[in-house]
């Protein structure tokens, strides 16, 4: 007989009823706008090589495509410490970065959440090692909390900053349900 798994996942609607709109739809637009305008204005010596880090990039890495007008290519990498729990665990890599890919290009890589920056500041190492022309990361929203990179590793391009609570839509996922939301929800 199949597991049960349902008291281990909370049905999809117990989330949402138990969940307020932090950022709406409307504020996420306007944020994503303003980005793709920075990056529109930045100068690359060559194509833009965006790398979207899967899963929690996509809905961004696909909202922000459509309104970036400078010449790009895409690519993703796929690295993932959190899973179905809302506490960080262990790195790991499942798509990692090609020389070929990376060097002596722009790259510029596209995340939805800095939170305590250990994703991206890993990942940013891992490219920086095939010597890019230039590396930049732009993430949806930064988490506002003093749990960051020891370094001082931060995105250049931050969209918005939103309070120190578990958040979810816009490509974030609450055990790995709506990523689909157009607005942002903490729990
Ligand atoms: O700044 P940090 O504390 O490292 O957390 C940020 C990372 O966590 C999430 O990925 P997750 O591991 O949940 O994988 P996912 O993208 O598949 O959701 C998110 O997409 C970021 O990549
Ligand atoms: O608050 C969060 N929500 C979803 N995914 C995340 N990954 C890191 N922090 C978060």
């Amino acid at each position: 007989m199949a597991k049960d798994n349902s008291s281990h996942f909370p049905q999809p609607d117990q989330v949402l009823n138990h969940a307020e709109v932090i950022v709406s739809e409307q504020d996420v637009d306007n944020a994503i706008s303003k980005l793709a305008e920075q990056i529109n204005s930045q100068h690359y010596s060559a194509p833009l090589q965006i790398f979207c880090i899967m899963n929690g990039g996509l809905y961004f890495a696909g909202q922000l495509l459509r309104l970036l007008t400078i010449p790009v290519t895409v690519n993703y990498l796929h690295a993932t410490r959190y899973g179905d729990k809302t506490q960080g665990q262990e790195l790991q890599w499942l798509v990692k970065p090609k020389a070929e890919d990376i060097h002596n290009q722009p790259i510029m890589l596209l995340d939805d959440i800095f939170d305590e920056g250990i994703t991206l500041e890993a990942i940013a190492k891992e490219c920086e090692a095939f010597k890019p022309s230039s590396l930049q990361c732009a993430v949806l929203v930064d988490k506002n909390h003093q749990r960051k990179p020891e370094s001082g590793f931060k995105p250049e391009f931050v969209g918005l900053s939103v309070p120190d609570r578990y958040i979810f839509g816009c490509g974030m996922d609450y055990k790995g349900l709506w990523r689909n939301l157009p607005a942002i929800y903490a729990i």
